[in-house]
């Protein structure tokens, strides 16, 4: 298991017909093709390009012969834009995060309806500063990590309505963390999700948040 429980709801093909519940669609087509095998290796070398700017200090020249070589990436990608539900980043559930090159990678060691335990591992792209995580980005997986423990609670989407991040202690680069999300009640669509960063034994955060289930054909 890597990016998500592989064995969950979500791991239908979409058809034409599928609702679209605030404008995810209920059902999509998982598959761990998409990319091709090396996707996960493309993503590892932009989060590992990623890790660099954040702490590189180039000559001009070098940027400019950067910008030049990006531009000429970008021009490649050009030719490939497809929408969001036939992009691999986000649905390759074989990979870190789901592929999602806009998450911290983590990797989910177990899910259902009880929650989710994942390792998560803050990139040095991550720093807030002083050599350790920006608590936006320990949020960014507390809402996913959530969501998805919201979403395995109900078998159905769910949208945050509010997520409220207590940070207790420093959260490290670099460093295996261990989150947890869980669902503690439910009250109709409303799901009141809790959640646990540690390093070790350490509590470096902790997160109650409000996940509302989506209605059928909601926007
Ligand atoms: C597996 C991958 C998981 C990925 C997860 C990623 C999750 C995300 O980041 S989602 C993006 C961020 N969130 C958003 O953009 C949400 C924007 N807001 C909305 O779309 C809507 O306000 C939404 C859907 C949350 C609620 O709207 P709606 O469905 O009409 O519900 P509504 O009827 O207003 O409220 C339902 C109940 O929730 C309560 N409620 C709604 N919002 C809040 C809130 N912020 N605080 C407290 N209570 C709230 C209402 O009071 C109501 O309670 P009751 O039934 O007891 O009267």
């Amino acid at each position: 298991m890597k990016g998500a429980p592989i064995d969950q709801k979500w791991n239908v093909p979409a058809t034409e017909e599928s609702p679209l519940e605030g404008g995810f669609r209920a059902e999509f087509e998982v598959t761990t093709e998409r990319g091709g095998p090396r996707y996960g290796e493309l993503i590892e070398e932009v989060r590992t390009f990623m890790d660099k700017v954040r702490y590189a200090s180039p000559t001009p020249e070098l940027a400019d012969e950067i910008i030049d070589d990006l531009k000429l990436f970008n021009a490649k990608l050009d030719t490939l834009l497809v929408d969001e539900w036939h992009t691999p980043s986000g649905t390759r559930v074989d990979l870190p995060s789901r592929g999602n090159i806009t998450l911290p990678p983590y990797e989910v060691i177990d899910g259902g309806e009880d929650g989710v335990t994942a390792s998560v591992e803050f990139r040095r792209f991550h720093l807030g500063g002083n050599g350790v995580a920006h608590g936006g980005h320990v949020a960014v997986v507390f809402d996913d990590l959530g969501g998805m423990a919201a979403t395995l609670h109900v078998h159905g989407i769910a949208r945050t309505a509010y997520l409220t991040v207590n940070y207790r202690s420093l959260t490290p680069l670099e460093t295996p963390l261990t989150m947890r999300t869980w669902a503690e009640r439910r009250e109709g669509r409303k799901i009141f999700v809790k959640g646990t960063l540690h390093d070790g034994d350490r509590l470096c955060a902790d997160m109650e948040a409000l996940f509302i289930q989506l209605r059928p054909g909601q926007a």
